[in-house]
């Protein structure tokens, strides 16, 4: 399941929750006669339910959903309200939905300001209006529930993100994945269509890695391969991003690169490779295929194959080496 129809469904069932609970108390309410508060009680309801039809008509974009925070800044003030205008006993109680909610819907500090601003105001009119013990009990546990809450949303986000970062990273060098890969070239593809910007890309492989993983076992060729992500995240620039591909390859996505910057720095990271001294394997060179994206270049996999073709031929014409190979002319 996606993190948006996670949300999408948490969301709809939190708000559904709510609204089932709150339309209750404005039932009591009324039946006991308590109209002030079964008005209140009812327009709660009906944000809730307006909150659950909200959820499902942005269910597509649910992460960046800005309708929420509107839906329960109105619920809060709505109760906050209330409390400062009614003499109801038992209205700090409502706190609890409003607060769950607030954190299970919003991202974590908006959730948690919104819950603040709710118990703060509440702590003080119940300070002053009821004997401390009780005012005190009510609010330790609205503060416990806030806790808890925060705590275990924390810990989800935490747990989301770690396992996002493992998705996207290679596991013995650190730099991004292939599977990253392909999602940032085509954002990065569509921006430089947008803007009108170069875009290069290289792919690079070290030469004789197999070779090299024969002789030195294989924990030395990922040291080679730890070290080799340590030094290229060291020459190019803030921007260009570092890929690790299987067989001891890598890519690079440079973007507002025109060819002969992207020939500039392939030359540069081929250049400072060679004289580099690896620790155990020594000298180490490596092939490079650089290309510029044309204009018939709209998608990933052109431009990768065109850097693969062009790193071939690099391997092809003797070992460490750059090749070049041209994309369509834009037309502007
Ligand atoms: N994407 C990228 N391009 C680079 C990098 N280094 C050099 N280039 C390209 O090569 C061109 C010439 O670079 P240099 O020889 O370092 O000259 P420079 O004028 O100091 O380069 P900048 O001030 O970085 O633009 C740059 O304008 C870039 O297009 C790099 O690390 N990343």
């Amino acid at each position: 399941m996606t993190e948006t129809r996670l949300r999408t469904w948490t969301h709809a069932f939190g708000y559904g929750l709510a609204c089932v609970f709150i339309f209750m108390l404005a039932m009591q309410n009324l039946r006991y006669g308590f109209y002030e508060l079964f008005y209140l009680a009812a327009g709660m309801a009906v944000l809730t339910f307006a909150g659950a039809v909200y959820t499902v008509i942005c269910r597509r974009h649910q992460l960046s959903a800005p309708g929420h925070l509107i839906i329960l800044a109105g619920l809060n003030s709505g109760l906050l309200a209330a409390l400062l205008s009614m003499d109801a006993p038992g209205i700090s109680h409502w706190a609890m939905p409003l607060v769950v909610l607030n954190l299970l819907i919003l991202p974590l500090r908006q959730g948690l300001a919104l819950s603040l601003l709710l118990l703060v105001p509440m702590s003080v009119v119940l300070l002053l209006g009821r004997a401390s013990a009780e005012a005190l009990t009510i609010i330790s546990g609205l503060f416990l529930l806030m806790a808890v809450a925060s705590l275990y949303i924390w810990h989800y986000d935490h747990m989301a993100q770690s396992a996002e970062d493992l998705a996207i990273t290679d596991p013995v060098t650190g730099a991004h994945n292939a599977r990253f890969l392909d999602e940032t070239l085509q954002k990065e593809i569509s921006r430089a269509i947008a803007t009108g910007h170069c875009l290069s890309v290289i792919n690079l492989r070290i030469d004789y890695a197999d070779d090299i993983s024969d002789l030195h076992g294989r924990d030395q060729a990922q040291v080679l391969l730890r070290n080799m992500t340590e030094h290229l995240f060291g020459v190019i620039r803030a921007g260009d991003t570092l890929y690790t591909l299987k067989d001891a390859e890598f890519f690079l996505i440079l973007p507002f690169t025109p060819e002969e910057g992207v020939r500039v720095i392939a030359e540069r990271i081929r250049r400072t490779i060679a004289e580099h001294q690896w620790p155990v394997v020594g000298r180490v060179t490596v092939s490079l295929g650089c290309t510029t994206r044309g204009s018939g270049d709209t998608r990933t996999d052109t431009l990768r194959k065109r850097a693969h073709q062009a790193m071939e031929e690099a391997s092809r014409r003797g070992a460490n080496s750059v090749w070049f190979s041209p994309g369509e002319t834009i037309t502007t």
